[in-house]
């Protein structure tokens, strides 16, 4: 098959607007479920909360009894500010000078998910057959948190009969000649700080208005931020191995018609905070850190977590996968890709928030893997692209992967034990 027909059908996956907070999800279930029947594979679609489908796909293996193989991706998108855009993000614009297609998508990651099924079709057409099964898994709403995507499939019955071994999901594109991949990535901790004071004159100079109250929060916070984001300018910590808080919202002041009261203290005020916080960091002492320090009570401060994702596992261990002689499946990365002519630099830390975690929650395996080198990251920002032949180059990755994948057959210490999970 050549080039074109593949970059094609990549095009028409990214220009079905799949972008929060209405994405067209029916739309791709129907593409991918097209795809699904042309490769003759098995496909279900599960709406586990309506108007949320999640595509299912099956590629039965020769040993049924071997824990599966299981690839993920997101069928949902961010949304964009299309006019600041070179070219409109659901256009799939290929730049027929650089070879890069432009789209919201491209590398976040309909990219993956379209490249695991061109993988699996050249794998089909070489006549491999694989002894693991393969299922693909199309999820929705990862872009808001997946609770309604990955996190109801982990729970479901489909997921415990599906007996995951591996799992496969999204990473980040790599400046370098190398792939990156990630074994665990940092728990959101999204933090609204709340100050209270006397209400006063706009000329009164006074202690414990809600303001002075609020800026000393905020200081304390900007220099804990700029003490661990010393260490990844230092090179000491890699980004995802420090806590990052970023100041998301400020709320304060008196309404008015023109604007804000100006000669008002208020007597509220109230700041929102992104924190990620990595799998080994110490929890305990974060949350006495927020309470004592950025919230103290003695400024009458109070704080409210909007969701707080723990930075352990099901058996309160970090949620982390490992990249060690003890996982079997990490070798086999390492191994499939450079069989395919590629590289992977060393498995890092993810700094935002993947499908993933739902995964390792429940002590599976995953990897956070999407191969796309040589590329800037542009990701959730405007013009995010692909280039064509990084896109065709991760196909052969993938087919690589897969192959290795479904055909290891196991050693019994290989995995963990199945009565654990
Ligand atoms: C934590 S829910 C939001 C998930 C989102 N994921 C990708 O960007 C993120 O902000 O990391
Ligand atoms: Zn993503
Ligand atoms: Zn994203």
């Amino acid at each position: 098959e050549d080039a074109s027909t593949i970059i094609s059908r990549f095009q028409q996956y990214l220009q079905i607007n799949t972008a929060q907070p209405q994405p067209n999800y029916y739309e791709a279930a129907e593409f991918i479920t097209s795809q699904a029947k042309s490769l003759n594979l098995e496909s279900q679609t599960l709406e586990l909360v309506k108007g949320k489908p999640l595509i299912l796909l099956k590629w039965a293996g020769k040993d049924p009894s071997l824990p599966s193989v299981l690839l993920n991706s997101h069928t949902d998108v961010v949304p964009s500010e299309h006019h600041k855009w070179a070219h409109p993000p659901f256009s799939a614009h290929l730049d027929p000078a650089t070879g890069n297609i432009y789209a919201r998508g491209s590398q976040d990651m309909k990219c993956v998910g379209l490249q695991y099924l061109e993988a699996i079709r050249k794998l089909k057409a070489s006549g491999f057959q694989p002894t693991r099964t393969v299922y693909l898994s199309f999820v929705p709403d990862e872009e808001i948190g997946g609770v309604d995507g990955a996190g109801k499939f982990v729970d479901s019955d489909v997921f415990v009969k599906m007996n995951v071994g591996i799992v496969l999901d999204e990473g980040l594109p790599s400046p370098t000649e190398n792939y990156r991949a990630f074994y665990g990535e940092r728990s959101p901790w999204w933090l609204v700080v709340k100050a209270v004071g006397a209400p006063g004159h706009g000329a009164k100079l006074y202690d414990n208005s809600a303001m002075e109250n609020l800026l000393k929060s905020i200081e304390t916070i900007r220099r804990f931020r700029a003490a661990q984001f010393d260490l990844v300018k230092a090179g000491l910590k890699a980004e995802g191995e420090v806590i990052s808080v970023n100041m998301v919202f400020l709320k304060a002041g008196t309404p008015s018609p023109s604007g804000f009261v100006m000669n008002l203290q208020p007597s509220e005020a109230q700041a929102g905070f992104d924190i990620r916080v990595p799998p080994t960091a110490d929890q305990a002492s974060l949350e006495k850190r927020i309470a004592e320090e950025w919230a103290p009570a003695s400024r009458n401060m109070t704080f409210e977590f909007k969701q707080k994702v723990s930075v352990n596992d099901k058996f309160g261990r970090p949620a982390i996968t490992a990249v060690d002689s003890s996982n079997i499946w990490w070798a086999l990365l390492e191994e499939s890709i450079v069989k395919a002519n590629a590289g992977v630099g060393k498995p890092e830390i993810f700094p935002a928030s993947t499908d993933a975690r739902y995964f390792r929650e429940r002590g599976l395996p995953a990897i956070g893997f999407s191969p796309m080198a040589n590329t800037p990251i542009p990701l959730h920002d405007h013009n995010e692209f692909l280039n064509k032949d990084e896109y065709l180059k991760g196909i052969d990755v993938y087919e690589s992967i897969i192959k290795t994948y479904a055909s290891y057959i196991e050693h019994p210490r290989d995995e963990a034990p199945r009565e654990e999970l």
